[in-house]
């Protein structure tokens, strides 16, 4: 079985990296992608690996923030949805997104009421971890305003830079996969001395190795 495992930066996935050089798995072959930070990025790389090297199985793995201040530093969660948090019009205050302005529909695919769902139907080997609800955002959010707005909006748990691009382009090519986020800061007023990034990847990278030394 072919599988694709992304990230958006070479330091997200480093000690998977260093972990895989050493294996030579028997029942999977891995490939790693580092797809750079944000939507655009994202794409254009998952467009052309996916044209020239189709993998069967596709992850995502990366770093988060979490709107749950209840949630612990390093938590590990599988993201069943996502949504753009940031892709529409200002209309004075008010923030519309394109379903909201009708330039796209709810259930336009792969879009199911809005969101990008992944069935989970089709991961091997699915992980027995918490699920949770993403938004994806081009820029960091950091003011009490935006997190409020995407918190009544839509409602997520996890926000990141790269979901969304992912679940849309694993949903259109039918590549069943996996968004591995690990929480390392907060969604709140900015204050980078408190983001826990060591912790959060340490805690996705044992994640990745768990998984694929139990398939394995
Ligand atoms: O400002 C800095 O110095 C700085 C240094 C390292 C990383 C950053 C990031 O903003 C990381 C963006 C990267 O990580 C994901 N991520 C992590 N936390 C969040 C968040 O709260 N909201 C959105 N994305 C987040 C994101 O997917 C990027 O790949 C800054």
């Amino acid at each position: 079985m072919k599988i694709l495992v992304t990230a958006a930066t070479t330091f997200e996935i480093q000690p998977f990296m260093d972990h895989l050089a050493g294996k030579n798995y028997r029942n999977c072959q891995v490939t790693t992608l580092i797809g750079g930070i944000g939507m655009m990025h994202t794409a254009y790389q998952l467009g052309r690996q996916f044209a020239s090297s189709r993998p069967d199985f596709a992850i995502q793995a990366g770093i988060a923030g979490c709107f749950d201040h209840s949630w612990d530093m390093g938590k590990v969660v599988i993201i069943d949805k996502e949504q753009l948090g940031d892709l529409g019009v200002e209309d004075d205050q008010a923030y519309k997104d394109l379903f909201d302005i009708q330039l796209w529909q709810p259930d336009q695919a792969p879009f199911t009421n809005r969101q990008l769902i992944n069935p989970l139907q089709n991961v091997p080997h699915l992980p027995e971890l918490p699920t949770a609800s993403g938004v994806t955002i081009n820029t960091v959010s950091g003011s009490e305003r935006t997190r409020q707005l995407l918190l009544d909006k839509y409602k997520p748990e996890v926000e990141s830079m790269e979901g969304a691009a992912f679940h849309y382009a694993c949903l259109l090519e039918k590549i069943p996969f996996m968004q591995l986020r690990s929480i390392s800061n907060y969604v709140e007023v900015r204050d980078k001395s408190k983001w826990k990034i060591q912790l959060a990847i340490k805690e996705l990278n044992d994640t990745l190795i768990k998984y694929f030394e139990r398939w394995n």
